[in-house]
């Protein structure tokens, strides 16, 4: 992969209840914080715009069809990147994304059960660069854990959505495509082993020296 981009895309994965948003906030500020120079964009995926926000909506909601929810999710992200990431990278900016395409690859995909083959042609449609590269985050925190500890930490107060409401079983299978592609791509993942106490995962993220 070649990236001429000054900036630097940051994005946080997991299953639901691993403890991602209880760090990214924090996390944010800690880089703002480290180079107060450069601008941070927050985002999330699905949604990050107006009408990824609207899909997002849907996704969460309706049920439909596993390949119609793999096009939207990635439609969400073709505008997404148009509007929010390539633009923001372009300028220098540091872009820290609450998922992104190995959500993609770990739910539609590991949990759900869509080929390999149909994801990547997808990821190379949408995330497809002029020089034939393809855009990809610079550094990736999956925040691993069994998936009966997460089903334990979810929320019990806020209605589950359309995924939520999935299994163990299924959570079992997202989380060991997430490790599968950490596995393969070990430069770009970073695993934080999510069991452990929320103390001890925010000292090894202020620990982490990143070459931003
Ligand atoms: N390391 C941890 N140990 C125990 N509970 C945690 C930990 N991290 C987060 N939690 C709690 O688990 C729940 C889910 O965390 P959250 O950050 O919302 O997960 P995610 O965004 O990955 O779905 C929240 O109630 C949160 O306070
Ligand atoms: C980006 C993405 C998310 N998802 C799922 C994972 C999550 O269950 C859900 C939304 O993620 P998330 O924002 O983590 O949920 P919340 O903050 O409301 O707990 O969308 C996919 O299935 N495929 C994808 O490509």
């Amino acid at each position: 992969m070649t990236d001429q981009s000054p900036g630097y895309f940051i994005s946080f994965e997991g299953i639901d209840g691993a403890g991602k948003s209880t760090h990214i906030e924090s996390f944010s500020n800690l880089i703002k914080q480290r180079h107060p120079d450069r601008d941070v964009v927050m985002t999330r995926e699905p949604g990050g715009t107006q009408l990824g926000e609207q899909l997002r909506a849907l996704l969460l909601e309706a049920p439909m069809n596993l390949e119609t929810e793999a096009l939207l999710m990635f439609a969400a992200r073709r505008e997404h990147i148009a509007q929010v990431i390539e633009p923001a990278l372009k300028a220098g900016k540091i872009v820290i994304s609450d998922r992104f395409t190995d959500a993609s690859f770990a739910y539609q995909g590991g949990g759900r059960g869509l080929s390999l083959a149909k994801l990547n042609d997808l990821e190379k449609w949408v995330q497809g660069r002029p020089d034939g590269s393809l855009l990809q985050p610079n550094l990736t925190f999956l925040f691993d854990l069994p998936g009966s500890v997460a089903e334990g930490r979810r929320s019990k107060v806020r209605a589950p959505d359309k995924f939520e409401k999935m299994d163990l079983d299924f959570f079992e299978k997202v989380r060991q495509e997430y490790l599968r592609r950490a596995k393969a791509d070990p430069n770009r993942f970073y695993l934080v082993d999510a069991t452990q106490t929320p103390e001890a995962i925010w000292h090894e993220l202020e620990s982490l020296k990143m070459k931003l």
